[in-house]
């Protein structure tokens, strides 16, 4: 028997711990409760052996959670491997994989031990009940307790505790003084957990409308708002934000006006916001798409780890060649998981999966509860859910057989987590696959450079679907030059008459058009005139938006009002009307966020129905649905919004799309800066003509020269990944090079610059061989969320290197007591503000 045992603890130190095995052996794998700074944490068992740590007594694990390994020894080297790559605390890594925090809290069996039988049998409690600090009442209890058990049969705490009146200090007491066992009882449980949704009641044909108040008509209003049915918890919000009672739905239930059942719960996204469209694996696949599939399968049939990507124009059907390539898997027995960016933005895809694989899906994404969470994990662990669709995190779904990964919009940067670990979704993905041996496809428009140099070095094989769907153009993209605007028309405008006039022209036609604007809020910018210093958050070293007050949107939406507020940090404040600075009262608000854009749409086009998508609209998945459902019923004919608007979204209608000031981001201190312009318009362009009636897009620019906005608007990726991958070249960037930010904060700035300028002294002396290392600088943004920041960008042509010299330099910062959570380490890192 292994006398100790090496947990992973989620703490930010790059180590593992090792404690005493104490009466059960945990298995390598498995979760254990263990002392740590005073605190009971949960960790992961990742070795047992018979090596006393040198230095220390090996405290005693306290609890073994589980009796078999809960992570798989797949995922338990895919930790492993992140651990080491990202330079991330394994502990921290393995938390990360399990969502089963919930489930620590669970129910405890207790059962008598031999010493237990001993003391009620044989009265041996008196001898220590003299050194006992036990009231004779609480002895009295144990006793109870004892004969409560003596049959053998164990007990759950619950009813330990009710039919003697022990409470679990006393248990916990009798555990430790090993009278009692204790196991945790792995609960299955049941991952068909129904929820309950309400719909409106068809009316008998020639039956009068009811009367109805206020209040019940607004709850009519929101169902036939959402195509007549809604999750009542989602019902509820609204209703509790439009000031609505909630025994108006009972009311309405109980005159049959709305029928209220129960639905399992998987199931609750099929057919919404679809539109009422055929769904991508109804389609006859075309040529392009059958060779996709052709190829993808091909690859799984051969077997092994075999990695592709999949450089398909918008509306080429990417969609569907998923769809099919997972029923291959399945077909072949095997499991496959697709990751997506955000689910709460493309429900469309959600649903279509559920369409496709009903009960085979499971859900990963965000807006789970930790136990809805963790039940998808369970029955993914089981098998039972063979089919996974998730954001990021769902890369460490416990699949069984894995054949396939699939990652679509492979450039999102909604990949990357910005937290420790600091990993990248999709080069896990790539991992993952790699250890199970199993096909991977990354699918997009725009694939990101890092991709795309994968593919021209043979690592990854490249499948290219060149055409629309149905033989569709992609749409006309016209640049309209906003400096020659402004000469003509004397003043700054924030549409040009270009896009009013083909705006209004689509609407005539009874078309519709989505207007990009890429910033929330009002205006981005509050500046005083007299001083010339913008208004920035408290926290933060962020200029705050300005944003109106909306008493309520045509959605009913209640909104907060006018406020000043932190994109960052969230912090708002009352809006000044005097300068906070010098008190001058010539406050100028600028910068043009969605929120204005709407407003003046909505001057120039009176009679447009508009509606806006962004942070401040769509806050939920519910809202992302009801906005997309009038979308594609036309009840919304003109959508301005944030880059949102721009992600996957396939709404025939469409056949304008206008960019506004999109461009501005090409002037950020990033060298992905024109790399994401490109990619943004490249998208948005693509949500134009997706229909049976062709495209067309206006993009707004001050930079009609640049070679991102030329190549955006000629369509061709080619040519801008050329360029692009010639400046990266010369600039020692990835792919040319690989990179890590290193982040030293704190709240202090003298701190902050101190430990900055240590370790630029280290790295200056050491003279690392085969690494750039660029600072220490301020960070672009020199102060979050309260906190000073400093950075150094390190770059090498070896991963290796740059691997080593990342470690070399924590155990020096170590050394200097710098504290580990002070060091932010982002290796890869995507954005370097
Ligand atoms: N073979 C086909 N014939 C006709 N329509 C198809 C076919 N395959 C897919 N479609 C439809 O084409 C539309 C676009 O497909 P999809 O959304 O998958 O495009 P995509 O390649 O993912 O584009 P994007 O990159 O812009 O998200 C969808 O409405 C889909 O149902
Ligand atoms: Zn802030």
């Amino acid at each position: 028997m292994p006398a100790f045992c090496d947990v992973a603890l989620p703490v930010p130190l790059d180590q593992t711990f090792t404690y005493a095995v104490n009466g059960q052996v945990p298995a390598v794998g498995a979760r254990v409760l263990v002392p740590f700074a005073g605190q009971r944490l949960m960790g992961v068992v990742v070795k047992l052996h018979d090596l006393a740590p040198a230095e220390f007594d090996a405290k005693p694990v306290q609890q073994v959670l589980d009796l078999a390994p809960v992570l798989p020894g797949e995922l338990m080297k895919l930790a492993a491997w992140i651990a080491h790559y990202y330079c991330a605390p394994l502990g921290e890594v393995l938390r990360g994989m399990l969502p089963l925090a919930a489930e620590v809290k669970r129910q405890f069996l207790y059962r008598i031990a031999e010493a237990g039988r001993r003391v009620l049998y044989d009265g041996a409690a008196k001898g220590s009940s003299r050194r006992s600090k036990l009231t004779p009442e609480e002895q009295n209890r144990e006793y109870a307790v004892l004969n409560y058990l003596e049959s053998g049969e164990p007990a759950k705490m619950g009813a330990l505790r009710s039919a003697t009146q022990a409470n679990k200090a006393l248990l916990e007491g009798m555990v430790r003084k090993k009278w009692l066992t204790r196991e945790a009882l792995a609960e299955e449980r049941d991952a068909r957990r129904t929820y309950r949704v309400a719909a409106l009641v068809e009316p008998e044909a020639g039956a009068r409308l009811p009367k109805l108040n206020d209040n019940q008509l607004a709850v009519m209003a929101e169902l036939a708002a959402v195509g007549g049915r809604l999750p009542v918890r989602d019902l509820q919000v609204t209703l509790r934000e439009a000031g609505v009672p909630e025994s108006t739905l009972g009311t309405l239930v109980k005159r049959g006006l709305v029928a209220v059942s129960e639905e399992a719960e998987d199931f609750h996204l099929g057919g919404l916001a679809s539109g009422g469209k055929k769904h991508a694996h109804e389609h006859a696949l075309n040529e392009e798409q059958m060779e996709a599939v052709g190829t993808i399968a091909a690859a799984m049939e051969k077997g092994g780890f075999r990695p592709h990507l999949l450089f398909g124009v918008t509306g080429s059907g990417k969609t569907a060649v998923y769809f099919a390539a997972m029923q291959r898997a399945l077909d072949a027995g095997r499991s496959a998981l697709l990751l997506v960016p955000e689910i709460g933005l493309t429900p469309a895809m959600a649903g279509q999966m559920h369409a496709a694989f009903a009960g085979e899906v499971a859900l990963l994404h965000s807006q789970l509860t930790p136990d809805e969470r963790a039940e998808q994990w369970h029955r993914i662990r089981r098998g039972e859910a063979r089919i996974v669709v998730g954001t990021r995190s769902a890369v460490f779904a416990p699949m069984v057989r894995l054949g396939l990964v699939i990652v679509d919009e492979e450039h999102d940067s909604s990949y990357k987590q910005e937290e420790t670990p600091r990993y990248h979704g999709r080069d896990v993905a790539v991992m993952r696959a790699k250890l199970n041996e199993a096909t991977v496809v990354l699918g997009s428009a725009t694939p990101s450079l890092e991709s795309w140099a994968n593919a021209e070095r043979g690592r990854y094989h490249l499948i290219e679907m060149h055409k629309r769907v149905a033989n569709r153009p992609l749409p006309a993209v016209e640049l309209v030059d906003m400096r020659a605007e402004f000469q003509q028309v004397g003043k700054e405008e924030i549409f040009s008459r270009r896009l009013i006039v083909e705006t209004q022209a689509t609407l005539d036609r009874g078309e519709q058009a989505i207007v990009l604007l890429n910033r929330r809020g009002y205006s981005f910018v509050v500046m005083c005139r007299s001083c010339g210093e913008k208004i920035e958050c408290e926290n933060c070293a962020i200029s705050m938006t300005y944003h109106k007050p909306v008493a309520e949107t045509g959605d009913g939406m209640a909104q907060p009002g006018q406020r000043l507020e932190c994109h960052y940090c969230g912090f708002r404040r009352t809006v000044p009307t005097t300068c906070p600075k010098c008190q001058s009262e010539h406050l100028y608000f600028m910068g043009v966020g969605s929120q204005q854009g709407e407003e003046r749409l909505q001057e120039i086009f009176p009679g447009a129905r508009i509606g806006r998508m962004d942070r401040d609209t769509v806050r939920g998945r519910s809202d992302m649905e009801r906005l997309l459902t009038r979308l594609h019923a036309g009840e919304i004919n003109l959508l301005v919004g944030t880059q949102m608007i721009a992600k996957g979204h396939d709404i025939h209608g469409v056949t304008l799309v206008g960019v506004v000031g999109a461009d501005f981001a090409l002037g950020l201190p990033d060298f992905r800066a024109a790399e994401r312009v490109f990619q943004l318009l490249t998208q948005v362009s693509g949500r134009a003509g997706r229909g049976e009636l062709p495209g067309k897009v206006l993009v707004q620019t001050y930079h009609p020269d640049h070679y991102a906005v030329k190549f955006a608007a000629e369509h061709n990726y080619p040519g801008f990944v050329a360029k692009e991958m010639q400046y990266r070249r010369w600039m020692h960037y990835p792919p040319f090079a690989v990179l890590a930010n290193v982040i030293v904060q704190s709240d202090r700035l003298e701190e902050a610059a101190g430990w900055a300028a240590t370790l630029g002294r280290w790295f200056q002396k050491t003279g690392l061989v085969g690494i750039k290392v660029l600072g220490p600088a301020a960070a672009p943004i020199t102060r979050l969320k309260r906190i000073y920041r400093f950075h150094f960008v390190l770059k090498a042509e070896r991963r290796q290197v740059l691997g080593d010299a990342l470690r070399a330099m924590m155990r020096h910062a170590e050394s200097v007591e710098i504290p580990r959570r002070n060091l932010v380490v982002d290796v890869d890192a995507v954005h370097l503000m």
